[in-house]
């Protein structure tokens, strides 16, 4: 694929013993977001922590804006949100972003910018600690957001938000991949996969489809992408 952000290729991961990513390939183009979609426990998150260099492989090959995951050089280019934030709970969101920014030398105007980005003014000067789960969530997506990481992984950075906040991130991570920035966003809530442009769908550490929405919906001549996830999983066992 001209324009590769992430290349995986024959990725294979056990963890406690269990393989948990059996042989996944796939590319994600530049300024596009792609949705990696399946149920809890197939894998979504190991394969995000391969693709930021955190997770021990076991065979296979991860490379990441052209260098191999986890390289030094990738530190400032690659924006990761996870689904637990390490997020100092004695700070007010904006102390921990102030730090987060010094940390990755990013301008100490971005922490504005992203507690705007995020919608989390109004809580701008609350401690982290006493933030809700949604609120935290957010408040980890603004450290991704800090500086001007090339690619951002969010690991389900939409997970118990209402449906106003839900829409206005969506929104965020198009017009950020509009500006060239590429996303990797997991969820397991199939109605965000027809806001992505390019679907992969998990199973047992297996990816069952690599596909836009439409080509998935025409492929299994289904009318959303839970019905094709059936779909599929009955065309494989
Ligand atoms: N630290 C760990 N040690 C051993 N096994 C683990 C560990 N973390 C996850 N696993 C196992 O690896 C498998 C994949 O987990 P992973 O977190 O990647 O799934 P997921 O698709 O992100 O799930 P969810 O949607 O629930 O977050 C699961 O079977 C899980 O039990």
């Amino acid at each position: 694929m001209v324009n590769s952000v992430v290349g995986v290729r024959g990725l294979t991961v056990r963890r406690g013993g269990r393989p948990v990513l059996r042989g996944v390939d796939f590319e994600v183009e530049r300024g596009s977001v792609t949705g990696l979609l399946g149920p809890s426990g197939c894998g979504k998150s190991t394969l995000m922590r391969a693709i930021v260099g955190i997770q021990i492989v076991e065979s296979g090959a991860v490379e990441v804006l052209g260098l191999p995951a986890g390289h030094a050089g990738l530190r400032d280019r690659i924006g990761y949100a996870t689904q637990n934030p390490a997020l100092y709970g004695d700070l007010t969101v904006t102390e921990a972003l102030r730090y987060f920014a010094s940390v990755l030398h990013a301008p100490r105007s971005d922490v504005h910018r992203v507690i705007t980005e995020v919608g989390l003014e109004d809580h701008a000067n609350a401690m982290v600690g006493q933030l809700s789960g949604g609120q935290k969530s957010r408040a980890s997506l603004a450290v991704a957001l800090l500086g001007s990481p090339e690619l951002l992984v969010l690991d389900e950075p939409t997970v118990g938000l209402d449906p106003v906040l839900r829409e206005e991130l969506w929104a965020l991570f198009h017009s950020l991949a509009a500006s060239g920035v590429t996303l990797l966003v997991s969820s397991h809530v199939m109605d965000e996969a027809a806001r992505c442009q390019r679907l992969l769908l998990m199973r047992e550490g297996l990816l069952l489809a690599d596909d836009t929405p439409d080509g998935l919906r025409r492929r299994t001549e289904t009318q959303d992408v839970e019905q094709a996830f059936l779909r599929l999983i009955k065309e494989n066992v």
